[in-house]
């Protein structure tokens, strides 16, 4: 793609020395940076690359595609693009030995939950010690442990800067202590080009990520600065940006654009407006010539997309029109559907080997599942059925009926016996169903039909068939299970934005679809965060950032009585 560079921005690529950008949605910032580091290709030696940090995959992979558009393959295959957690695993990996003498080990998600649930003291203390003391990292600590590499070894320092002599630092305004650290450590010796917008910092209710952070940088570091303001290439004609801002400033009245339509909705129609929203939406930008559409759908929570995930995937009506189902994608948090998916595996289990001990693993991963929930959002409920299911496996073992329903009914399942066919799909599905006939067990069902969005469905289809023709049964494959969705959450590399994809609003960060459906729930996941205070400014900078990854049309589904979205 031909851009035009104005002054400004060549001015930007003609600076040296450290940099900061800063730029509302669709300014150009990450377009300016990749410009920036075509120039320095040219000076670059063999062997040396740009670092391009960003937060997310998601966002990785909007880079990539800008990079397609600016670079050529040469120039591309120089730019490093790699997430924070990504760069730092594989400081640690080959450097950390230096930090305590021993090789490093990493300590998984998964892995992680379970054992600060099963821990009893303060986990921050207990997995700092882990890394201090046996090298084990759990992934929040990826960060800490390089900047504390970067701060103590000075050569290590030269290595990273002679192999990046530029450092592009993606959405700056949001970089936690640890990430600044290792920036800081790296700014003495490489050139750093820090990317920003103060208005897109949505992630300020951490207490690591410091509200001063820009201030932070000016004062500490010799950075010449630019500033491409409210310009806006992503969606030209303006009116999303300006309706965002609006929303952004609490500033009435909303200004009046074609590309933002707001939909109200009675409770009793929630899901046949969403779908239809989406629907519509889909058809309005095909009927403005933009050929495959990419729409989003957003909302604040991952309890309301995944609710919005089954009704797209199931047919309703809207005003007597037939909404077909749409095929989508979903950005999401996968810990607990493959707790809830190792359950499926359990089931699949249950003929190869006797019946208590098939009921013990069952009950004892639905436990798991209940435990890592309550370590990752601790409630009285999710630990009470933790407890409830440990002693229920706990009965079971010793020969006993279990107390609650739930266990009952998986009683009665296995003894009514589950009919396996040896084809993978038919019987993950079946395993499944046990789940769903159980009512206390329908979380479970629900998290589990997730599983087909981390896309390990081909990797688990293959595995479990695998294991059939070897074995002619499912004997084993809990283990299987784990590894592959272990691995498939590793690796997963999110594709290029097509068609529709579902996330919450914190995942849309850096993204940019041709539609965005915001969405918000009747009862859960409101656009306001009750808990803040009038005029709710976090709530207001995550809703700016959720409609301005639309390039060109906006529907917004709120229901009939919500607050306004400026008084
Ligand atoms: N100078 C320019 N002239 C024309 N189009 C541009 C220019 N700079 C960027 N664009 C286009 O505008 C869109 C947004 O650009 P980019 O992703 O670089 O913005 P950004 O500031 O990084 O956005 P965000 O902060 O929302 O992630 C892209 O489609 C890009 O190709």
């Amino acid at each position: 793609m031909k851009i035009e560079l104005c002054e400004k921005r060549k001015a930007i690529i003609a600076q040296q020395g450290h940099l900061l950008v800063l730029g509302g949605p669709g300014s150009g910032k990450t377009t300016i940076a990749l410009f920036k580091a075509q120039k320095r290709f040219a000076d670059l030696k063999p062997g040396q690359e740009i670092l391009f940090l960003s937060f997310s995959r998601a966002a990785i992979r909007q880079v990539l595609l800008r990079c397609k558009e600016i670079l050529t393959p040469a120039e591309r295959r120089t730019v490093t693009v790699q997430t924070y957690h990504a760069f730092c695993m594989e400081m640690l990996e080959a450097h950390g030995r230096l930090l305590g003498g021993k090789p490093i080990r990493f300590l998984y998600p998964g892995d992680e939950r379970l054992q600060k649930s099963a821990f009893e003291g303060d986990w921050s203390v207990e997995r700092r010690r882990q890394a201090a003391e046996m090298g084990l990292y759990s992934f929040d600590l990826f960060a800490a442990g390089t900047a504390e590499l970067f701060e103590r070894c000075g050569a290590l320092r030269d290595l990273i800067a002679d192999r990046f002599p530029m450092i592009i630092v993606d959405e700056f305004q949001d970089t936690d202590d640890n990430q600044w650290r290792i920036v800081q450590a790296l700014s003495g010796v490489t050139d750093v080009f820090c990317l920003a917008d103060p208005e897109q910092r949505i992630f300020d209710y951490r207490d690591d990520i410091d509200p001063r952070r820009l201030e932070i940088l000016r004062e500490t570091t010799k950075v010449s600065e630019f500033d491409l303001g409210g310009e806006n290439h992503r969606s030209p004609n303006a009116g999303i940006l300006k309706f965002a801002d609006a929303v952004l400033r609490n500033q009435a009245p909303l200004p009046a654009t074609p590309d933002v339509k707001q939909v109200a909705y009675w409770p009793n129609a929630f899901a046949a407006t969403a779908h239809a929203a989406v629907i519509w939406t889909f058809s309005v930008l095909r009927k403005k010539g933009v050929t495959n559409p990419s729409v989003a759908v957003l909302s604040r929570s991952n309890a309301l997309i995944s609710d919005l995930s089954t009704i797209l995937s199931e047919p309703h009506t809207y005003n007597n029109q037939p909404l077909p189902v749409i095929e989508h994608d979903v950005v999401w948090d996968a810990e607990l559907s493959a707790a809830a998916a190792l359950v499926v595996a359990s089931i699949l289990e249950w003929p190869t080997s006797p019946a208590n001990e098939s009921l013990v693993r069952t009950l004892r991963l639905i436990c798991a599942y209940y435990k890592l929930k309550n370590a990752e959002d601790p409630t009285k409920a999710a630990a009470d059925h933790a407890r409830k299911y440990d002693e229920a496996a706990g009965k079971v073992e010793k020969g006993e009926a279990p107390r609650i329903n739930a266990a009952k009914a998986l009683v009665t399942a296995h003894a009514n016996g589950i009919d396996l066919i040896g084809e993978p799909v038919a019987d993950w599905k079946a395993a499944r169903t046990v789940l769903q006939d159980v009512p206390a067990l329908a979380e479970l069902f629900r998290e589990v039909r997730l599983v087909r969005l981390f896309r390990a469905t081909d990797a688990l289809a293959s595995g479990l068939g695998e294991q059939w023709l070897a074995l002619g049964s499912y004997a084993g494959v809990s283990d299987l299970v784990k590894r592959i969705l272990e691995q498939e959450r590793l690796i997963a590399v999110e594709r290029d934005p097509q068609g529709c994809v579902l996330m919450n609003m914190h995942k849309s960060k850096g993204k940019e679809f041709d539609g965005v459906v915001l969405v918000e729930g009747a009862f859960k996941s409101g656009f306001f965060n009750e808990r803040e205070k009038p005029p709710f400014e976090p709530s207001r900078r995550l809703l700016r950032v959720g409609l301005t990854r639309a390039r060109a049309l906006v529907t917004i589904v709120r229901p009939q009585n919500a607050r306004p979205l400026v008084d």
